[in-house]
């Protein structure tokens, strides 16, 4: 009996084996699959973690998560390179804002994650079964993309209370995913918010996981992502008008940071 069992496990382990060699749209699939559910199990036995020790949603589960989401990378052969934690030594609050590329962003946020940090989501997260609930517990903002008028509210709520609170908050400020190896451009929401609260922002930028991870190509390898935290932009004295200058200064840093740690050929940011 156990041994039919075994063989079973075995052939069904071999024909898996044999397809991931065969297809690489089925080998992504169960490495994106296995991804998937690494978050939805770690975050089912994250919870009451979070629940026993801090009693409900606060930014202070973030550490038990980050402890979490920093396992993740061994699976996948995922390794970090990061420069400039330094930058993150600010007193108090501030803006963090990075690129956004996939969901395998979760390891490279949690990689260099400072303490009291809360991200800004899009609300259909809370929705994600255990990854939801965790996202709650964590002490995410939850904004809604379809309405401008709710998103900017929250973000103003934000901005009254983040120094009360010191936290710091972060934003992506694509707004979306991104996996072309450039920036979509930002929208400004995370720069008002520097401004409102009259707080650094810091950008964080994350070389482009293109020669390793592509939906498009059915590909998802083991890779190397360098990060690199770069010198806070002060924004005292900044009002409104401000914020476009403070958007493309942010834009354009990260940009050029990107194609850098990239290693991106120098016409390819010419030509867009
Ligand atoms: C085991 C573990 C499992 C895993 C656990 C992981 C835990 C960690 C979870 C992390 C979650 C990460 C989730 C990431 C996301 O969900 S990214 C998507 C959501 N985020 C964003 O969208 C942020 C960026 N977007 C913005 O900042 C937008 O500006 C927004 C505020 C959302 C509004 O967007 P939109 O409706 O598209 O409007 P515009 O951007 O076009 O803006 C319209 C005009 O309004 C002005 N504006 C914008 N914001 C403000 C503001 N706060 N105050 C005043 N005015 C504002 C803006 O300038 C535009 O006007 P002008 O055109 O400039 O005149
Ligand atoms: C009962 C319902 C059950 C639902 C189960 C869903 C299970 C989901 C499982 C795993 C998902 C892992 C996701 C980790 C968190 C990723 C955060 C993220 O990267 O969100 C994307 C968002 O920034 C931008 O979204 P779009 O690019 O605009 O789209």
């Amino acid at each position: 009996m156990e041994l039919g069992w075994l063989l079973w496990g075995a052939g069904v382990l071999l024909l898996l084996h044999v397809l991931m060699e065969l297809s690489p749209a089925v080998n992504f699939a169960l490495r994106i699959g296995f991804y998937c559910l690494l978050c939805v199990v770690g975050s089912a036995l994250a919870a009451p973690v979070c629940l026993l020790v801090n009693g409900g949603r606060t930014v202070k589960n973030m550490r038990i998560i980050k402890t979490v989401v920093k396992t993740f990378k061994y699976f996948f052969g995922v390794r970090f390179e990061v420069k400039g934690l330094e930058n993150f030594e600010i007193e108090g609050p501030a803006i963090i804002v990075s690129n956004h590329q996939s969901i395998l962003d979760m390891m490279g946020l949690m990689e260099v994650l400072p303490d009291d940090c809360v991200q800004v989501g899009k609300k259909e997260l809370m929705y994600a079964g255990t990854v939801g609930l965790i996202i709650y517990l964590g002490g995410v903002i939850f904004i809604n993309r379809k309405s401008t008028t709710s998103a900017k509210m929250v973000m103003a709520e934000v901005a009254k209370t983040m120094a009360a609170d010191k936290v710091k908050v972060w934003v992506y400020p694509e707004g979306t995913r991104n996996c072309t190896g450039d920036l979509l451009p930002f929208k400004k929401g995370a720069f008002h918010l520097a401004v409102q609260a009259q707080v650094p922002v810091i950008p964080v930028v994350y070389s482009s996981f293109t020669t390793f991870y592509n939906p498009k190509k059915n590909l998802f390898t083991s890779g190397k992502i360098k990060v690199e935290v770069l010198p806070a932009i002060e924004t005292k004295g900044l009002t409104s008008g401000d914020v476009s200058d403070l958007t493309d200064r942010c834009f354009r840093t990260m940009r050029e940071t990107l194609f850098r740690l990239s290693g991106c050929p120098s016409e390819a940011k010419d030509s867009s």
